[in-house]
């Protein structure tokens, strides 16, 4: 059974035609890597799959419950990381236990009292992926989830999406480095125009 169903998408940005044709489904535990150039569309894709944007054509069948991380981790400065973490389960609605779970898992018990502001780029990059990783979605669509991450976050990462996987959800990542995922599948985009 497929969690993501993607059939003859076509995606056209500034009046360019940046992908056409591109059909793909991703299973339950699936993971597709996205890559390609600078350009080549796959933040695009990435918000077409989440609904953010809208096909110039194709069709898109996506769970009703899943998890978009954009480049943006959209923390509000002043609120503690614990505030942030809260008002985002509230949103997504998650228990406490999943909450706190998550930001564990992200490496973040000793960050929540500090206000978001006086968080480095990586430590508010984690704080992102706990919400995602939080959110009980079953698709999650990770737009360069490891930026900013150093080694041992991207060892997390990926033991989060394996577990992720193993529980039947599944993964749409775009990315220049290996996240070294097991048994992923590979969408190259095109050609980039710098
Ligand atoms: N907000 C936007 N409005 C209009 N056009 C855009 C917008 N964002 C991106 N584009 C166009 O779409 C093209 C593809 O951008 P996109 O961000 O999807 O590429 P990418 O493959 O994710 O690139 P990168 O590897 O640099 O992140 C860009 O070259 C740009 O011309």
């Amino acid at each position: 059974m497929s969690v993501l169903d993607v059939t003859t998408l076509a995606c056209v940005r500034s009046g360019r035609l940046l992908f056409e044709n591109l059909s793909f489904t991703v299973p339950r535990g699936g993971a597709l890597i996205v890559t390609g150039p600078n350009g080549a569309g796959k933040s695009s894709l990435l918000r077409l799959l989440a609904g953010l944007l809208e096909p110039a054509a194709g069709t898109i069948h996506r769970p009703d419950r899943l998890a978009y991380l954009g480049h943006d981790s959209a923390l509000k400065p002043d609120r503690t990381l614990a505030g942030e973490l809260a008002f985002w389960a509230a949103l997504d609605g998650a228990d406490t236990a999943t909450r706190n779970s998550a930001a564990s898992a992200m490496a973040l018990d000793g960050l929540l009292d500090l206000p978001v502001r006086l968080l480095s780029a990586g430590q508010k990059r984690r704080a992102a992926l706990a919400r995602t990783l939080a959110a009980g979605a079953t698709l999650w669509l990770l737009d360069e989830p490891t930026v900013g991450l150093d080694a041992a976050a991207c060892e997390r990462l990926a033991t989060a999406i394996a577990g992720h996987r193993e529980r039947g959800g599944a993964v749409v990542a775009a990315t220049h480095v290996d996240l070294g995922l097991a048994h992923a599948a590979t969408l190259p985009l095109g050609v980039g125009h710098g």
